[in-house]
């Protein structure tokens, strides 16, 4: 038996539908045998900050190079600022500034040389203010004072802001950012989130990707979780946090008893230092308390507890995990 864990916030109310800045419908790709990406159905509203979520090899990559024209589907569909993609890239692609991994910057010219190389090639820049967009551009990312240097010796950090700085080049609708803290030290991950926050202010819509769950929980107003190729949750970052996202913890004297009673009735909990913690995955409250109490157990308090956008992210990719774990032994006593 799988059960699914996805989750989708759903707005309050119905009203008209956001306007999309770029959204992907049924979005797959196979490199060989490894289903890199599968099924992924993204939107990005207009003004939103969406941050992508997923541990490594996750398919964030995958994703974001396909949003951007650089890597072709395998199946589904990607459009970008209205754009179908390919036929509309060359329509959209000016209005989007994009850090990906490996920016193709010249080693032995300058970051200020290598950035004047990049905004030739800006279709929305004037050649008159090309020198200026580079040095506002460089300031914005903290490299002025190195911008003199050859990008050869730069550190990665010192090459992300080089690749930030290329997007910035002109103003744009959109932004995205494959993992922009990477390589970065505090003071440079502070940086570039005084950036997205600009950005955010100017109503420049902007994707990024992070392992940091933190940065992406003080940056973002939406969030789309990848888990093995699939968005496992997806909506804006507050409805996330509500919807579904509590859990219960149970303080009872049998808690080894209670794991499982809970188990038994495919309920997802874990013990923790301040109790049993139950996963609202799928299960209320009510139905907890009635397994436990069916099951004979002591329950001396039952709270709930809402969780940060790393509780969600951790519950959802293990939640997916145990379930699998469960479809195994399924699988097993079917064929004992
Ligand atoms: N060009 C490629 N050829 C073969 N496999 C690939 C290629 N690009 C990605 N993959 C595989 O696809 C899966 C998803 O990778 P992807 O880089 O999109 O994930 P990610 O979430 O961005 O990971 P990370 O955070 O490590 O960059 C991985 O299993 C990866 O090995």
């Amino acid at each position: 038996m799988t059960t699914s864990t996805s989750v989708r916030a759903e707005p309050a109310d119905t009203g008209p539908a956001p306007v999309l800045v770029a959204r992907t419908r049924g979005l797959r790709k196979v490199y060989g045998s490894t289903v890199a990406v599968d099924r992924v159905d993204l939107d990005v509203p207009k003004g939103a900050v969406l941050g992508m979520l997923g541990p490594n090899g996750s398919g964030k990559t995958t994703t974001i190079r396909m949003m951007l024209g650089l890597v072709r589907p395998t199946e589904g569909e990607v459009e970008l600022l209205g754009q179908p993609l390919p036929d509309g890239a060359a329509a959209a692609l000016p209005h989007v500034g994009a850090l990906v991994e490996g920016p193709g910057f010249h080693p032995f010219l300058s970051g200020r040389e290598n950035l004047r190389r990049v905004a030739a090639f800006e279709p929305l820049l004037a050649t008159g203010s090309l020198k200026q967009a580079v040095e506002d551009a460089l300031e914005r990312v903290g490299l002025a004072s190195a911008a003199h240097r050859r990008y050869r010796g730069y550190s990665l950090g010192m090459k992300q802001r080089l690749g930030l700085a290329s997007a910035l080049l002109v103003e744009r609708r959109l932004i995205v950012l494959d993992e922009p803290t990477n390589g970065l030290d505090p003071a440079g991950t502070r940086e570039v989130r005084n950036v997205i926050a600009e950005l955010k202010n100017n109503s420049t819509s902007v994707v990024v990707s992070s392992h940091l769950l933190s940065e992406i929980e003080a940056t973002c107003t939406h969030v789309a979780v990848l888990h093995r190729g699939t968005v496992v949750a997806q909506g804006s970052l507050a409805e996330l946090l509500q919807a579904e996202t509590s859990a219960l913890m149970i303080t009872t004297p049998d808690w080894l008893q209670a794991l499982n009673v809970l188990r038994s009735a495919r309920i997802s909990a874990r013990a923790s230092t301040e109790g049993l913690r139950v996963e609202l995955i799928g299960t209320t409250p009510p139905a907890v308390l009635e397994a436990l109490v069916k099951g004979g157990i002591n329950v001396w308090e039952a709270r709930r507890q809402r969780t940060g956008l790393e509780e969600l992210f951790a519950r959802l990719t293990e939640a997916e995990e145990a379930e699998e774990g469960l479809s195994a032994v399924d699988t097993i006593e079917e064929g004992a």
